[in-house]
């Protein structure tokens, strides 16, 4: 049976002036991805929530003998399908749950859709993660062990380690966190206290929290589900500290599920948000494990206790600059979310007049709500867009890096890092509109806006601080100018700033060539790039060390990465929608879009542009 359409909502739809169908395609990469998309959630979400009767059995498997290459397995695992659990409870709102219900109701969701993964055999990410997403809509308990456990074994375990661990970790034998953030340090890993020390006698590592704030505090899943962490702690091996490292530590028994001997842990209690999500904290009191638990990819401990280091100690950081471009992607998509919901409320609401007399509208009609949401559909498609652009980048380089090459390192920490505080900040603000642009009823948590807010915003801290982040990209950004200063040769990426002139052809009483935006957009950045690292220049010519002319600097440093971000996001955004193929109305209506998502970027940064003429 059909759902009715609101009339308000048909009548916008029926006005557009291009096939969504060809979007929507573009943006999940495809007609069969999103096939493969729109199928897995509605055939489980019907398996859940209706009784299953033997017709719809047969029309399901009616309907999948078309995909019978994909689907017979799904179809065949019907019967012993582990949805019975939920034919009697169906699907509760966590809204008005307590913390402790809210937690047990996603974690049974949760389960549920580990089984089914894996019954399902959903080997791709995605799926796997639209398949969570409509089931466990809120943060999933298992979010650690899905990403960053698993992908620190992948990028720091051995061959050997990954054999042994991930099989582990793929059928939920353990359940994983990543444990770094300390109690008394989240952004300065090298003030990180917890230890490892190297007994050569048993060969095996202490792992101790020495005081209360080298206590692990914040990771997922550290309050009660999981019962292995990779723990990152600082090595000491005949008497030397070696920085910091990553370990396999077993955290709970793995039948009764009780903390092991040596270890106290819990949950560090109610939070802003991700209320689903058992944030806790570790204390370890002289807690012993083997040396191989040890994950030696790149640096290694030998049984006599020699340490062999990593050819670049950075790559201790891959997991983090992994998962940052998780969040870089998703950022787009939490704020697309928002504003969808936020721009089909617009369609159906009406209040108030725009002619007197004329009736009440649809506050679509209103100038000022369009200008709040479309903006925000605008910064959502240049989000996922930048977003593909970068992990294309990403890819490319993590490809070399596997065969040993770094020389993109830096500039894939300065592009992840810039660009995870540029997204998570861009995200917050824009749901945040998209929240009261829906008036009272974007306060009512049914509106499903607020907990996308209270959510995603903690993106903005975790993985990297922003600010932190944004100065972590002006470091590559300060060097690239430094280099350009001195004419020697820049990586492509920053080679704008030996080349950025600002010979914009549009005037203003002209439709604006795109080219045009983006000449301005990478003048823009170039200009606030140099400007910073002359105040840092400047500092040093006062007479400070590097150290106090970098924070002296280092609030023009912050905006010399966001500059850089937004032209990286504004170029991505254009260069993709004149190259993506698209049918005439739909590639004209997507530059508008690119030119009202830059043009808006003009007016809410205009200081920047108006200096730079
Ligand atoms: C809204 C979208 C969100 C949706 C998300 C969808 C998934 C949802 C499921 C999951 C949900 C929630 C889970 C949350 C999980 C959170 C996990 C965490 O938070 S884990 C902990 C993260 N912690 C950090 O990121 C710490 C940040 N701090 C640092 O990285 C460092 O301390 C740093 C870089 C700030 C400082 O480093 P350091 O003090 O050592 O010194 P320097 O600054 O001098 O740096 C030295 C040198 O190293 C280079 N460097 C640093 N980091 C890296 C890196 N990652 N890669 C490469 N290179 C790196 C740096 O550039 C310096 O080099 P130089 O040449 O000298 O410039
Ligand atoms: C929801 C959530 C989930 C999390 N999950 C995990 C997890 O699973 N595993 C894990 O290990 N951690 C996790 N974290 C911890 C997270 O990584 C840290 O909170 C984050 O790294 C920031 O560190 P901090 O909290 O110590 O803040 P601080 O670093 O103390 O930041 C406080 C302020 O100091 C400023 N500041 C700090 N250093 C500098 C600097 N060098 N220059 C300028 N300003 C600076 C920051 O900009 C910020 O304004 C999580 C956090 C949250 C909120």
């Amino acid at each position: 049976m059909g759902k009715s359409v609101n009339p308000d909502l048909a009548k916008a739809r029926s006005q557009a002036t291009f096939d969504p169908a060809n979007l929507t395609n573009y943006l999940y990469g495809g007609p069969e991805k999103l096939r493969r998309k729109r199928y897995l959630p509605a055939f489980v979400f019907k398996e859940l929530c209706t009784e299953m009767s033997l017709t719809d059995l047969c029309l399901i498997f009616l309907g999948l003998l078309t995909h019978v290459s994909d689907y017979l397995g799904l179809t065949l695992s019907i019967e012993n399908m582990a949805a019975k659990e939920y034919k009697e409870e169906g699907f509760k709102s966590t809204d008005d749950m307590s913390r402790e219900e809210a937690y047990e109701e996603s974690m049974r969701r949760a389960v549920y859709t580990n089984k089914r993964v894996l019954q399902l055999n959903l080997q791709d990410q995605e799926e796997q993660y639209y398949f969570r997403e409509i089931f466990v809509p809120g943060a999933n308990p298992f979010a650690l062990h899905y990403v960053m456990f698993k992908d620190a074994i992948n990028t720091q375990g051995t061959e050997d380690q990954i054999q042994k661990w991930l099989p582990l970790a793929e059928t939920y034998a353990v359940t994983g966190t990543y444990a770094q953030t300390e109690l008394g340090h989240g952004t300065f890993l090298r003030g990180l206290e917890t230890t490892a020390e190297y007994d050569v006698q048993r060969e095996e590592f202490i792992l101790n929290t020495p005081t209360i704030t080298s206590s692990k505090f914040w990771p997922g899943a550290l309050g009660k589900t999981a019962n292995v962490a990779i723990l990152n702690a600082k090595l000491i091996t005949k008497g030397r500290n070696c920085g910091m490292q990553s370990f396999w530590v077993p955290l709970r028994h793995l039948e009764t599920h009780q903390p092991l001997p040596g270890i106290t842990v819990g949950d560090i209690g109610p939070k802003f948000g991700y209320h689903t999500s058992d944030n806790g904290f570790l204390q370890l009191n002289r807690v012993r494990i083997p040396r191989e638990n040890m994950l030696m990819r790149y640096s290694k401990v030998l049984q006599d206790g020699t340490f062999v280091p990593p050819e670049n100690d950075r790559l201790v950081y891959v997991p983090m600059t992994q998962f940052r471009f998780v969040v870089i992607g998703r950022s787009g998509w939490t704020l697309a979310k928002a504003v969808t919901v936020a721009t089909r409320y617009s369609a159906v609401r009406r209040q108030s007049e725009i002619t007197p007399g004329g009736g009440e509208v649809q506050i679509l009609d209103f100038q000022t709500q369009q200008h709040k949401l479309f903006t925000q559909i605008a910064s959502a498609y240049a989000m996922i867009i930048a977003a593909k652009a970068a992990k294309d980048l990403y890819d490319s380089a993590f490809s070399k890096m596997e065969k040993g090459n770094l020389e993109d390192l830096p500039m894939l920490h300065a592009l992840t890092s810039s660009m995870k505080a540029f997204n998570t900040w861009e995200m917050a603000t824009g749901v945040e509109q998209c929240r009261m642009a829906c008036g009272g009823h974007g306060y009512l948590l049914a509106s499903g806006i607020p907990q996308m807010y209270t959510d995603m915003v903690s993106a903005c801290t975790y993985e990297g601080e922003n600010t932190v982040m944004c100065l972590q990209a002006a470091r590559f950004l300060n060097k690239c100018q430094e280099a350009a200063n001195k004419g020697e040769r820049l990586p492509q990426l920053t080679r704008f700033l030996q080349t950025s002139r600002l010979n914009i052809s549009s005037s203003l009483d002209q439709d604006v060539d795109l080219n045009d935006i983006i000449a301005a957009y990478e003048f823009r950045a170039a200009t606030v790039i140099s400007e910073a690292n002359a105040r840092l220049n400047a500092g040093l010519a006062m007479g400070k060390s590097q150290s106090e002319a970098w924070n002296y600097a280092s609030q023009l440093l912050v905006k010399a990465a966001l500059a850089f971000s937004h032209w990286f996001t504004v170029r991505a955004l254009i260069e993709n929608m004149r190259g993506a193929g698209f049918d005439n109305s739909t590639e004209t209506l997507l530059l508008q879009l690119a030119k009202l998502y830059a043009l808006d970027g003009m007016l809410r940064y205009s200081g920047d542009f108006r200096k730079v003429g």
